[in-house]
């Protein structure tokens, strides 16, 4: 009671407030900040509009977008009720990268009406963050969007989530001494985040690996109506494999879960390979209690800041925005993402790894820096960066 008192007041009046780099105080000031001086600085853009990134805020603020459908695993609970969620995923913006972030809830679950929205907002912004919007909507969305705008756009629950599972899954098996492209993965939840995750772990040598959603295991045998689930099931399952959860999790050796709280059961993560990886990540509430599961399982993870290995797109999106913004990046592409990837699992010195620390911790100030070079420096040699930011000079 006493705790949830004490986050309710952490909450009165929101968690953010905008503050001023210079003072205002005498009409010398106002006439500098605002008319008439301020119109030199609106004509020197209108002139040249790269100069947006050195005269305005566009070059250290990003767009936290939602539309409230798919807010942590708590569902469709609409744009007033998300807006705690966004507001703090701009606070760790500032607080991890510096990045100043600005909370928006959109009043719509328009496809069409969201893209409008956001292209319009653009101008203002150096990258979008576009958060907990379900999928297969969040899709269409980002991929648009991608596409008509000249700034990074980056859907975090998928490409956050990836990046941070592929990172801790890299550092978990060298624990176990298995190698990705001999495991048995299980991913749990075919949603937004797990069709990312999915395609990143495929994408870094997984062979065997099986989605499940409330139906059961995906197979390319089944005629799905969601396109998304019928293109998942030609990349995933080669065993062809059917049945729930329960079925599909013998033998496995990782299991990842992103969907709804307690669908995990003991007696599932005993059928499961030896030395078993479970990363239950759904999140406030995991797919099972680490308390049940860790001492049956090698590598135990969650979601949440209250147990060790903590796999959390926070490891992720306040670096690879730091690195975007400070190379003007004009895209956040896969290069970019394996990087940030890589650069994650590399914080933790191989000597260090353990069963308990496979994922450097959010507050571990190396993950924000290793993370910017590396972005900024793939943004670089992919072509999405606008500057150099290694040695300074213009692309
Ligand atoms: N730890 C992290 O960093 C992180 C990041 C992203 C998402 N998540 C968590 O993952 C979950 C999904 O997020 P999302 O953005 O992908 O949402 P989403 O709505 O896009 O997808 C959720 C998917 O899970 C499926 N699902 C629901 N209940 C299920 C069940 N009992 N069994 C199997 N599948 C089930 C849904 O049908 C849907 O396909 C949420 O709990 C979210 O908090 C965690
Ligand atoms: O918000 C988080 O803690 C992670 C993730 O973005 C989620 O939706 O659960
Ligand atoms: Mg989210």
């Amino acid at each position: 009671m006493e705790l949830l008192d004490e986050i309710m007041l952490l909450h009165k009046g929101g968690k953010l407030e905008t503050t001023l780099k210079n003072p205002i105080r005498t009409k010398e000031d106002l006439s500098k900040v605002y008319t008439p001086g301020v119109a030199e600085v609106c004509q020197a853009i209108a002139q040249d509009q790269a100069q947006a990134y050195e005269l305005t805020t566009k070059k250290n603020t990003v767009a936290v977008v939602s539309d409230g459908t798919a807010v942590l695993g708590l569902g469709d609970i609409g744009p007033r009720a998300a807006m705690p969620v966004m507001e703090g995923k701009a606070a760790l913006f500032k607080q991890f990268a510096n990045v100043d972030a600005v909370p928006i809830c959109l009043d719509t679950k328009g496809t069409e009406e969201i893209i409008a929205i956001v292209k319009a907002l653009a101008p203002t912004f150096g990258g979008i963050n576009l958060e907990d919007i379900s999928s297969p909507r969040c899709f269409e969305i980002e991929k648009r969007l991608r596409n008509e705008l000249d700034i990074p756009v980056f859907h975090d629950d998928q490409h956050g989530t990836a990046i941070v599972v592929l990172a801790g899954l890299l550092n978990a098996l060298k624990v176990c001494g298995k190698e990705i492209k001999d495991v048995k993965i299980v991913v749990n939840g075919i949603g937004a985040a797990g069709i990312s995750v999915s395609k990143m772990l495929l994408h870094a040598g997984a062979v065997n690996l099986i989605g499940v959603d409330r139906e059961g295991a995906l197979n390319r045998q089944v005629p799905y109506s969601r396109t998304h689930w019928s293109e998942y099931a030609r990349m995933t399952n080669p065993n062809l494999e059917t049945g729930q959860l329960s079925d599909v999790i013998k033998g496995a050796d990782v299991f990842i879960g992103v969907s709804a709280p307690d669908v995990l059961k003991l007696e599932d993560v005993l059928n499961m390979a030896k030395d078993p990886i479970v990363f239950a990540m759904a999140n406030p509430t995991p797919e099972i209690d680490p308390a049940i599961a860790a001492p049956h399982v090698r590598v135990m993870a969650t979601g949440r800041s209250d147990y060790p290995n903590q796999i959390n797109n926070v490891l992720c999106f306040p670096g690879i925005f730091r690195g975007a913004l400070d190379c003007e990046a004009t895209d956040i592409n896969d290069e970019m993402k394996l990087a940030a990837a890589k650069a994650i699992s590399s914080v933790i010195d191989p000597a260090d790894l353990h069963e308990t620390y496979i994922i450097p911790d959010a507050f571990d100030p190396r993950v924000v820096e290793r993370i910017r070079i590396a972005v900024a420096e793939a943004a670089f040699t992919s072509g999405a960066a606008r500057k150099n930011l290694l040695i300074g000079a213009n692309s």
